[in-house]
């Protein structure tokens, strides 16, 4: 589905990520944990061409999309939940939604619709001629995914989606990360927050210092203490 391979990325002179190799695969839900600045976000910024990385290559479905600009990324399949939303502020919740919608750019098809993403979050169904800034954090997180998948993605990118939000909504998108899971989308979610990885990873990856440092499943974190003090702090 997704995989990079030896990723270099500079901030100007400051190399940032220096030399990422990992895979996502198809139907599964992949998460990357680390701490502030390790590299997170400029990870998911260069997988989906809001960074150009230097060195390496990164392959989307059978494209190498390394120097592909982030429009034509996102139009091979890729949906993008951003650090902070980034909801539109001055359109409706509908209007959010509508916006972003198009069909699968392989099959055709538009298996998420207005209708079922309104099925999956009743709430923005009930709150949909609301303007984005009226909702709550966690609720604008719920309109910031739903967004994504009105675009009919084959991989759905998330950056820190429990960033802000009360442990009882961070609970909500777990669950809502679990059903997605189910559907067979495939989920690449950049977290800090360890339980919500344990709970709705298939595959866990810590990032330390612009490198991927460890990899397992929840259950080999959950019995690994030495690597969660060392990299996680907890
Ligand atoms: N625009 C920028 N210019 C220069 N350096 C940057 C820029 N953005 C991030 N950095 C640096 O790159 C490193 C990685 O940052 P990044 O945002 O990818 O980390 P992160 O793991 O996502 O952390 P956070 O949870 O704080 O978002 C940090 O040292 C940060 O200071």
């Amino acid at each position: 589905m997704l995989e990079l391979e030896d990723v270099h990325t500079y901030y100007g002179t400051s190399h940032i990520l220096q030399g990422v190799s990992f895979r996502v695969p198809a139907g599964k839900s992949t998460v990357l944990l680390g701490r502030n600045g390790a590299g997170k976000t400029t990870t998911i910024h260069t997988i989906c061409g809001l960074l150009r990385c230097r060195q390496g290559r990164i392959r989307f479905l059978d494209t190498d999309i390394q120097n592909l600009p982030a429009h034509r990324i996102s139009q091979l399949g890729m949906g993008l939940v951003p650090q902070g939303r980034r909801i539109f502020p001055s359109l409706t919740i509908r209007e959010n939604l509508t916006m972003s919608a198009r069909p699968n750019p392989f099959t055709g098809t538009k298996d998420w619709d207005l209708e079922r993403v309104y099925e999956l979050f009743p709430i923005l169904k009930e709150r949909e001629k609301n303007q984005g800034t009226q909702l709550s954090g966690g609720q604008q997180q719920m309109l910031a995914i739903a967004r994504a998948l009105m675009t009919n993605p084959h991989l759905l990118l998330m950056d820190e989606p429990s960033e802000g939000l009360a442990p009882v909504v961070i609970d909500q998108i777990g669950d809502i990360l679990e059903h997605l899971k189910q559907t067979g989308l495939a989920i690449l979610v950049v977290e800090q927050n360890l339980d919500l990885a344990l709970r709705t990873a298939d595959e866990i990856m810590i990032m330390n210092k612009g490198n991927i440092v460890w990899q397992g499943t929840p259950e080999q974190l959950a019995t690994s203490d030495d690597v969660r003090h060392k990299y996680l702090g907890v």
